[in-house]
């Protein structure tokens, strides 16, 4: 008898909340309606909402810009499935609000690709929120000073090095290669150095046979395919049941061990070391370096899990995105024969002989930057974000409720024409040049995100990659291979569908 009333008991419940959660949801789904009346719909499915269109970033990339060039809207919307709406960014006006507002988060939740990417780099500076994010990015903007990165500029000037004579070697019978592997390479052994003084020339060596890169590098690549597949979302689905899923465990082990390794051998030599050593023996002071000396208001030191945290977070932001920058740029210079000629020039004129750059003439190259930007506005090499209100915001007169989802798509702005112009699809380095600036909202290029959550590592990534374009210019002239066309293709990064081809001819021999 007792046992029958309890099942009633829990039916009840049971069927109460589901009531709730129905009457919840069809409330929520009109307020959404209301908000978004006239905001541009881009799906019309009421139960698919977009994922019938749209089976990957690229697709979403390309919706985006599709429309944008058609309508030059300040934004759109969608529906993921029948359970969401999301706002999409197109203007400046939208960019501004959404960048400049505190409370917008990084999207972690069940289908937040943070919260996947935290797998492998915990809360580091990319995925973290609030309090914990605020003290690390105190913390560690000190490592990204004016002064700091002036002494990577050597840094820079060794991987290209490498860099050029391996790609000279690759393609001295005349054959095009697909640059983007080579160039991956070269940034994170950049990465490396700059990250952790780590020094092997076996980084940059074909084949990915060292066992770090190698598994930087498959860790890359199986996030992104799951980003692709809902299902594999769940995280038990995907560590216990598929062959990906423990595969990127085992790889998240290996660079985990990795880097303990080095944490702990630097703290074993930061401990034997009297500071005039340390300034004796070594090149540069490295972001670990400053990981492991900083300390917050209270006095306290960030601890190995979190340093290792923020060493992941740099190996992983701060070299497939330059790596996507400079082959787009070496492969604007070989499509464009003329902007490269311009761009040697410059170099030449400043910079003759076999000198390499310095952190002064790399500041001086100003039509080379023109150049970097067009390229950053052409390709995002970040395609895409996702954020998440934890507050209301309005925009336009709108107020979004906290819990809205804002996926921001770069290429829908930088290639709007309201902002950019009916030749948006050109490329056009005297975009950048100053008297063609001064009348430009800031918030209309914004390759390295804006706002709090800006990218820390610009300046690094710009010195990188003008230093990597100054010395290949110099050395080789670039031709693209014209039976390849690159396509690019929004992933984490943008990259090419099938390679980046390019011929690189000696310019010494050649004369
Ligand atoms: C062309 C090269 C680069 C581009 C286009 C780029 C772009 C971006 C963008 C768009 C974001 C915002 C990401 C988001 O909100 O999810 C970001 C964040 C970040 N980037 Fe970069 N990045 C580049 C190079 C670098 C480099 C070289 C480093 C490190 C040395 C770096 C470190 C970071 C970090 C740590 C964040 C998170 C910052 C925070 O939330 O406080 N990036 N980057």
């Amino acid at each position: 008898m007792y046992g029958g009333k309890a099942v009633d008991y829990v039916l009840t419940i049971v069927v109460g909340w589901l009531a709730w959660k129905l009457v919840r949801f069809i409330w929520k789904r009109e307020e959404h309606k209301r908000i978004f009346a006239d905001i541009p719909l881009l799906c019309h499915h009421w139960f698919w909402g977009i994922t019938e269109e749209v089976k990957s970033v690229n697709d979403l990339t390309m919706l985006a810009q599709r429309f944008v060039e058609k309508t030059g809207a300040k934004w759109f919307s969608t529906w993921l499935l029948f359970l969401e709406p999301a706002v999409f960014p197109c203007h400046p006006d939208i960019f501004r609000a959404v960048y400049s507002a505190i409370d917008v988060r990084k999207r972690h939740g069940w289908a937040g690709p943070y919260r996947m990417f935290a797998a492998w780099a915990g809360e580091g500076l990319l995925t973290s929120n609030g309090k914990k994010w605020e003290r690390n990015r105190r913390l560690l903007t000190p490592a990204f000073h004016f002064d700091i990165l002036k002494s990577y500029v050597n840094v820079y000037n060794t991987t290209t090095s490498i860099f050029m004579d391996k790609i000279g070697q690759a393609t001295s019978d005349g054959k095009s290669v697909d640059v983007y592997p080579y160039i991956s390479r070269a940034t994170l052994d950049t990465m490396l150095r700059c990250g952790m003084s780590y020094v092997d020339p076996s980084v940059q060596n074909d084949g990915n046979q060292h066992p770090y890169v190698s598994a930087v590098h498959r860790l890359g690549a199986l996030l992104f395919e799951r980003l692709l597949k809902p299902v594999l979302y769940w995280d038990f689905i995907y560590y216990n049941m598929t062959a990906e899923g423990k595969e990127f465990r085992k790889y998240c082990d290996k660079v985990h061990q990795f880097a303990d390794e080095i944490i702990l051998d630097r703290r074993r030599s930061i401990k034997a070391q009297t500071s005039d050593e340390c300034t004796k023996r070594k090149r540069h002071l490295d972001f670990l370096d400053i990981l492991i000396t900083a300390r917050d208001d209270a006095g306290l030191a960030l601890t190995d899990k979190e340093i290792r945290e923020e060493v992941d977070t740099f190996l992983f932001a701060g070299h497939d995105t330059t790596a996507s920058a400079i082959s787009w740029c070496l492969y604007s210079l070989g499509l464009h024969p003329g902007v490269q000629d311009a761009v040697r020039d410059e170099i030449e004129a400043i910079l003759p002989g076999d000198e390499q750059p310095t952190s002064e003439i790399i500041t001086q190259l100003q039509y080379t930057t023109c150049v970097i930007k067009e390229v950053l506005r052409f390709f995002s090499p970040v395609p895409a974000q996702s954020r998440i209100l934890a507050r209301p915001l309005t925009m336009e007169g709108k107020t979004f409720p906290a819990g809205q989802i804002i996926d921001i798509q770069q290429n829908a702005l930088h290639h709007n024409p309201a902002v950019w112009g009916d030749d948006h699809n050109e490329f056009k380095p005297e975009r950048f040049l100053p008297e063609n600036s001064v009348n430009r909202d800031p918030f209309a290029f914004l390759p390295f995100a804006a706002g709090q959550r800006n990218c820390i590592g610009q300046h690094f990534a710009m010195n990188e990659i003008k230093t990597f374009v100054a010395s290949v210019v110099k050395r080789f002239t670039l031709k693209v291979d014209r039976d390849r066309t690159a396509v690019p293709i929004a992933e984490i990064t943008t990259r090419a569908k099938d390679g980046i081809y390019l011929h690189f001819l000696e310019r010494k021999s050649s004369v």
